[in-house]
């Protein structure tokens, strides 16, 4: 089975507010309320793949029983720790630019976290863990590898779309794959980059510094895939971009569950691209129809 872990949930509130006037008021014309955090999207996506997963991590209050109810609909298994605090809401605001209002999100006692580490050592070495997005602002520097650790010692596969020093730590213990973007790439390595050529030597470095697999996405310039032995470049597929939360996500979500069934990495990447680039074009998290329309479409070229 897939574990995936949101440690901090949200409700994305997406709202369309063509020209946008700060200052001013508006009437939106469009909104959209769904269930998110990266780990939540990686479940929603595998659920149109045709993949199971069990969804993990905290949720608390009216925002957190949203996700839960959410969930249950979509027929995505789930044990939430059930916390005391209420679970954040993102504001993502759509105009001539996108712009992004973002939760630190609630804290957890000491009992909540250990009722949730309880839940974690049913996961045994027949399963998959992937880990993504922030961590509630009440956990200590080094939870993710405190968590890392623990698998990495029990044998447990694992992934992880996760950032900064965060990523750093992860890498000694061999994630299947990891997947920055363009921007936390730079900021990994400290560096600013104008083109997505200028990005391949240091995805190189996150699989000589351990990872099995790098993914680099790269928005509309579209993705890197680095192996051990290769790196493969798939540029942007062309269409409409109509709401791209979640299109990372839906990456990792994508390389993940092909790679489990079929063991083979750029296949795995091709339904990366499919799954990221459909997400990109669908208001919501991409169906499985729309998953398979792109993928057909994914061209992949070996670089090096
Ligand atoms: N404007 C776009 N045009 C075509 N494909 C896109 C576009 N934006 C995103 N994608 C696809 O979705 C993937 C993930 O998007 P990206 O924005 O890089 O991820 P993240 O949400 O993690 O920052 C990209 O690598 C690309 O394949
Ligand atoms: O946990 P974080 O890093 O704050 O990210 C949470 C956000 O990430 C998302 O999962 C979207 O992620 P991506 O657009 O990077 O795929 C949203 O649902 C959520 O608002």
């Amino acid at each position: 089975m897939i574990y995936t872990i949101t440690l901090n949930p949200t409700i994305d509130y997406i709202v369309t507010v063509p020209q946008l006037a700060l200052g001013h008021s508006h009437h939106m014309q469009d909104e959209l309320i769904t269930p998110g955090g990266k780990g939540i999207m990686v479940s929603r996506v595998l659920k149109a793949l045709g993949i199971p997963s069990i969804a993990l991590g905290f949720r608390g209050g009216f925002t957190g029983d949203f996700v839960r109810d959410y969930m249950e609909e979509l027929n995505i298994l789930n044990q939430f720790t059930v916390i005391k605090e209420r679970t954040r809401i993102n504001l993502v605001l759509k105009s001539d630019q996108d712009t992004e209002i973002s939760d630190y999100g609630p804290s957890a006692t000491d009992e909540e976290v250990a009722r949730f580490m309880k839940g974690f050592e049913d996961i045994s070495t027949q399963d998959f863990v992937v880990m993504s997005g922030s961590k509630l602002p009440s956990m200590p520097k080094d939870f993710y590898e405190q968590l890392i650790r623990s698998l990495h010692e029990e044998g447990v596969p694992f992934a992880c779309d996760i950032t900064k020093d965060e990523l750093r730590n992860s890498l000694q213990y061999h994630p299947l794959v990891v997947k920055p973007n363009q921007k936390e790439v730079g900021e990994f390595f400290g560096r600013t980059f104008t083109t997505w050529q200028e990005v391949v030597p240091y995805g190189k470095q996150l699989v000589e510094l351990g990872a099995q697999h790098a993914i680099v996405s790269l928005g509309g310039d579209g993705a890197l895939l680095f192996t051990p032995n290769e790196v493969i470049y798939a540029p942007p597929l062309s269409g409409k971009v109509a709401n791209p939360v979640g299109a990372g996500d839906s990456m990792v979500a994508g390389f993940v569950g092909t790679f489990i069934r079929t063991g083979d990495a750029s296949e795995a990447f091709r339904v990366a691209v499919a799954a990221g680039t459909a997400t990109a074009f669908s208001p919501d998290i991409a169906t499985t129809e729309e998953i398979e329309a792109q993928l057909g479409r994914v061209v992949l070229e070996i670089i090096e």
